[in-house]
């Protein structure tokens, strides 16, 4: 059953930033989080992280209300990649994948959690990194062993805010080959609709706070959809392996 999101709300200064969102996560897939800015995104998923409390209605893991399971058993399930990461720890990178495997035992420099730490380093192409100081990293290095963190706790549910921000294509292609693949139930908030349409199983599309469209890519990126939600005229197109393919027009004819 995994993730399921009952009529959640959550309001700040009165005003409804996720409101009334029902959904059930598919289990073992790859979920996309879409809508423009400030549609609540980021809000939704630390509510389905249990890193926010619902005001309204409740997030449910495996049928049992998130806010009411021991921190620590919810630690072992379910692992956040978050937007914002500190700059300013002064542990190494491995320190930092480490920290991913306090919730299943907290000493965690056995053999056992280094080879996993380190496993999960190398899926996320920074091995090379281990010794390195953690402010020292670029902001795509930092992006890619805080995804290494998370991978390392060995979730059964994996939650990512935008984990392709400060990436050059090629590690966005590698970092969505690797989220796919992944034994887990994925779900993350993306910008890119192409790549969204590419790579996720299920997409969830957000405006003002309400869940406006779900559904596989084809069924809820069309081109009515995308102009409603974002303003934005789009030519939708099937690219070779049947997922759509996005164009997106210039508000005024151009001519080159
Ligand atoms: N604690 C808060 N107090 C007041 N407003 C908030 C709070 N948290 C979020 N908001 C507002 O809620 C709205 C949704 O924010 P959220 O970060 O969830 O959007 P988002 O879809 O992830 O945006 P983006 O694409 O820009 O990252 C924004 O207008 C934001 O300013």
């Amino acid at each position: 059953m995994s993730l399921h999101a009952r009529d959640v709300t959550w309001t700040a200064q009165g005003r409804p930033i996720v409101d009334g969102i029902t959904v059930e996560i598919a289990p073992g897939g790859l979920t996309g989080v879409l809508g423009p800015n400030g549609s609540g995104k980021s809000t939704f998923l630390r509510l389905l992280a249990g890193l926010l409390r619902p005001q309204g209605g409740a997030v449910l893991l495996d049928g049992h209300d998130l806010g009411r399971l021991p921190r620590r058993d919810v630690a072992r399930r379910l692992a956040v990649a978050a937007q914002e990461v500190s700059t300013d720890v002064e542990l190494t990178v491995l320190d930092v994948v480490l920290l991913g495997r306090i919730p299943h035992n907290r000493r965690m420099t056995g053999a056992d959690g280094l080879a996993r730490a380190r496993r999960a380093l190398r899926r996320c192409g920074v091995a090379d990194l281990e010794h390195r100081r953690w402010p020292t990293l670029s902001g795509g290095e930092r992006q890619r062993v805080s995804i290494a963190r998370a991978l390392a706790q060995e979730p059964t549910e994996l939650l990512l805010d935008e984990p392709t921000n400060h990436l050059d294509i090629a590690h966005q292609l590698a970092l969505l080959d690797l989220l796919a693949a992944i034994p887990a139930t994925v779900v993350t908030v993306l910008h890119d609709l192409n790549l969204a349409a590419q790579y996720c199983d299920h997409l969830l599309l957000l405006h003002k706070g309400r869940l406006v469209a779900t559904g596989p890519p084809g069924r809820v990126l069309t081109e009515e959809t995308v102009e409603r939600v974002y303003g934005v005229r789009t030519e939708i197109t099937r690219s070779p392996t049947g997922r759509p393919a996005l164009r997106f027009l210039p508000r005024a004819a151009r001519t080159a």
